[in-house]
């Protein structure tokens, strides 16, 4: 089902000694008709699963790549129920777990029983709210627990160890872990905590724990890795599909077997 097809897909990329990689791109960027293409090139290159975008006009946790991307695909009339209805149509050749990313307004402009529903319908595993924290998820977690939908949660730097606990013990499919302060986007390095960081988060988290947020190199992927289960990589995938750089995806990808 929707959420088994998750742990799967991560656990069976553990069993076999490599990392989990989760490409990010948003929906309709380009077209929703161009959508199709886009996640069975990923799913050919060897991703994980697919973080897939809902375009919003108030991305309060994106930097400026993915705003952009945002504008395109918002520009190019992209909705939530347009990108639900359009994953249907090819729902039988997902081999890969898709997991939606959106803020809480479009789920509340579609009803959250029937986004649930629909999400189940179109074959989505897992969802992210970023603007819902994790005292507020009941207005979420009925319909998603029904539809058998994984509510994923993101941990932060600034979260204490108890509430990281609290947070890990409650984020189904994995646990997102950001790594850096800050909005998305590609950054030249990072802090010194951050493995430290992803340690502790690790020790205590009853599900795999995967880090993004500012991960753009074959190296960086390598080295966050290290610490974890595995990779998130958003802004630096939709400047690369942007390029039609085809081969540099495919590094990235390849960085974690
Ligand atoms: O773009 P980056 O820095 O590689 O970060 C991943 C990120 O894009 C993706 O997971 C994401 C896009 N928008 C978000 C909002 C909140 C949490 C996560 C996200």
């Amino acid at each position: 089902m929707s959420k088994a097809k998750l742990e799967q897909a991560i656990h069976s990329t553990l069993n076999k000694g490599e990392k989990a990689f989760v490409p990010y791109i948003m929906a309709g960027d380009g077209g929703l008709e161009k959508l199709e293409d886009q996640i069975l090139f990923l799913q050919e290159a060897g991703a994980t699963a697919i973080e897939l975008g809902i375009p919003f006009s108030d991305p309060v946790a994106d930097g400026p790549t993915i705003q952009e991307a945002g504008k395109r695909a918002l520009s190019a009339d992209t909705s939530l129920s347009g990108v639900l209805k359009c994953l249907f149509t090819f729902k039988e050749r997902l081999d890969v777990p898709i997991i939606l990313m959106t803020y809480i307004n479009p789920i509340f402009i579609f009803g959250v029983e029937e986004f649930a529903k629909e999400c189940r319908n179109s074959g989505v595993s897992g969802v992210i709210v970023p603007d819902v924290p994790v005292e507020e998820m009941d207005i979420l977690a009925d319909a998603l627990k029904k539809s058998e939908i994984a509510l994923i949660q993101l941990a932060t730097l600034t979260s204490t160890l108890e509430r990281i606990k609290k947070i890990a013990s409650l984020s189904e499919g994995f646990l997102y872990a950001v790594t850096v302060k800050g909005i998305t986007g590609t950054r030249n390095g990072f802090g010194n905590e951050v493995g430290d960081y992803l340690e502790r988060i690790k020790k205590v988290s009853p599900v795999p724990v995967l880090a993004g947020f500012g991960i753009s190199s074959p190296e960086q992927v390598k080295a966050m890795a290290g610490y974890c289960d595995g990779v998130i990589v958003g802004s630096k995938i939709i400047e690369l599909i942007q390029n039609k750089d085809e081969k540099a995806i495919q590094n990235l990808v390849t960085a974690v077997k």
